[in-house]
């Protein structure tokens, strides 16, 4: 879409698949005239295999199409998950993993073998992995981990399942525009699928039937984590809000939400940084200046650091994890920015294409943090971009909810790794090939308190 499009010299397009018009864009005018005038008309999603799937048949939030279910999660997620007052409770729990994320590195840096060769793909997805279990779980581990406090074989089959889920959420399936093919299973995608939602669910699922069954024996007490807070929501009457279908099927959805945009842009900014060491340089002058050097950044500090909130929003705006944002539906026909678009179209904001808009962003391939400096609140964590100038966490009805905990967890990865180590490219290598991943970096302790 994106080839044909620049062929065409357009910034939107309509592509017929099957009966549906997908509609791709790469204007910021036009996706703020779909997600900020008309908002209300675009704010379905698709029906299809991935989002059914994932969704154990449009029980959660994100991946529902907008009706009554869909309007229930939503309010839950914001208001007892991702609430300000809910995010000051969890502080501690995220503290925890930050706290783990600097030990199991330097664990690397002590090991003789690997001589401090990090795997910064591995590190940051389980840090995100890691902080979310926490979250909801009140723990780190499914299993007992590896001794040097990395994912034991539980969390690795964890996190490489959310990720395969991920990769075919909504991914082109073509009995999703020709229905009666949906048996055949042509691309193999619904047997990828559910295999590898039963192995998110393997997990998840057993720790959600036995806290359920502590708060019914009386066992537990008291609110400890999210999956408590959850299980004992209750209606006007006094009975359970939730059922265990529900409550299972949106911590899979926040599981997936929480664990692939921070890792893939802080595994972006790390290579960018090591490639042009001067950014890396400006990085950690700033770290020194906001924190010191004789103790660990804290959330407080995540605010003050401009430069690194700057380098964030420029991965999120070159390197996205994803060309094409979560697809948008419309519920009526409607004309935007001169186009009939009928009811039930797809509409694809690309994030790719709104990132590296030329018309937008002077020497638009070029990773430059600057860019961003202007526009930085000090007093805020807050990486999004409103104007849709690129495409962070969306705006709108169907905007992300997680802002405040995803922009957290995003800094503080990447503060925590330049503030409490140095880095350098892999022995043998002059320069990091930013085609090729994962990322391998050397990692040597900053800090003399760590
Ligand atoms: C850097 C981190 C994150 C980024 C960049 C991000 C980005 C996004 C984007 C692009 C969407 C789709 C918006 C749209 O359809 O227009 C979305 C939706 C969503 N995100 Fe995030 N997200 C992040 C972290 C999180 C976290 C940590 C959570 C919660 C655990 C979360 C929860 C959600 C939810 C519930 C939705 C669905 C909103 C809806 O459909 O109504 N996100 N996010």
């Amino acid at each position: 879409m994106h080839k044909i499009m620049h062929e065409m010299n357009t910034e939107i397009a309509c592509f017929r698949l099957g009966g549906i018009h997908v509609i791709p864009v790469t204007s910021p005018e036009i996706a703020r005239e779909f997600l900020k005038k008309q908002d209300s008309i675009f704010s379905s999603r698709p029906v299809c295999m991935s989002a059914e799937l994932t969704s154990s048949k449009y029980l959660s939030a994100v991946l529902s199409p907008s009706g009554n279910q869909q309007k229930k999660m939503k309010k839950i997620v914001i208001s007892s998950v991702l609430s300000p007052a809910k995010h000051r409770w969890l502080h501690g729990k995220r503290i925890k993993e930050a706290d783990h994320l600097v030990n199991y590195i330097l664990n690397q840096c002590n090991n003789s073998l690997t001589g401090g060769e990090v795997n910064i793909r591995i590190a940051a997805r389980h840090y995100c992995g890691n902080v979310t279990r926490r979250l909801f779980f009140d723990k780190r581990f499914f299993g007992r981990g590896t001794e040097d406090g990395g994912p034991g074989t539980e969390e690795v089959e964890h996190v490489e399942a959310l990720f395969t889920i991920l990769d075919h959420l909504f991914a082109f399936s073509l009995s999703d525009y020709v229905p009666w093919m949906r048996s055949f299973d042509m691309d193999g995608h619904e047997k990828i699928l559910s295999m590898a939602v039963g192995s998110v669910r393997k997990y998840q699922d057993p720790e959600i039937d036995r806290r359920n069954e502590m708060w019914k024996n009386g066992l537990k007490k008291e609110e400890e984590d999210l999956l408590d807070v959850l299980i004992m929501l209750r209606d006007g009457t006094g009975r359970p809000l939730l059922t265990t279908e529900e409550i299972k099927a949106q911590i899979m959805e926040l599981m997936l939400a929480a664990v692939d945009n921070p890792s893939n842009a802080i595994e972006w900014v790390l290579a960018e940084m090591l490639n042009q060491p001067e950014l890396l340089q400006k990085a950690t002058q700033e770290l020194d200046t906001v924190v010191g050097r004789d103790r660990m950044v804290q959330e407080f500090d995540l605010p003050r650091l401009k430069y690194l909130k700057a380098c964030i929003k420029e991965a999120f705006r070159l390197h996205p994890i994803s060309p094409f944002n979560v697809p948008h539906v419309s519920t009526q026909d409607t004309i935007v920015g001169g186009y009939f678009i009928p009811k039930g179209s797809h509409v694809l904001l690309s994030r790719l294409g709104l990132g590296q808009n030329p018309r937008i962003w002077e020497d638009s391939l070029k990773f430059k943090p600057e860019r961003h400096l202007e526009d930085l609140d000090e007093l805020k964590v807050d990486l999004n971009n409103q104007e849709l100038h690129f495409l962070s966490f969306s705006i709108g009805r169907r905007g992300c909810p997680g802002v405040q905990l995803g922009s957290t967890m995003s800094i503080m990865l990447l503060a925590r790794l330049l503030h409490s180590f140095t880095w350098e490219i892999p022995r043998g290598l002059s320069r990091i090939d930013l085609t090729e991943s994962p990322l391998f970096a050397i990692a040597k302790p900053r800090l003399a308190i760590i």
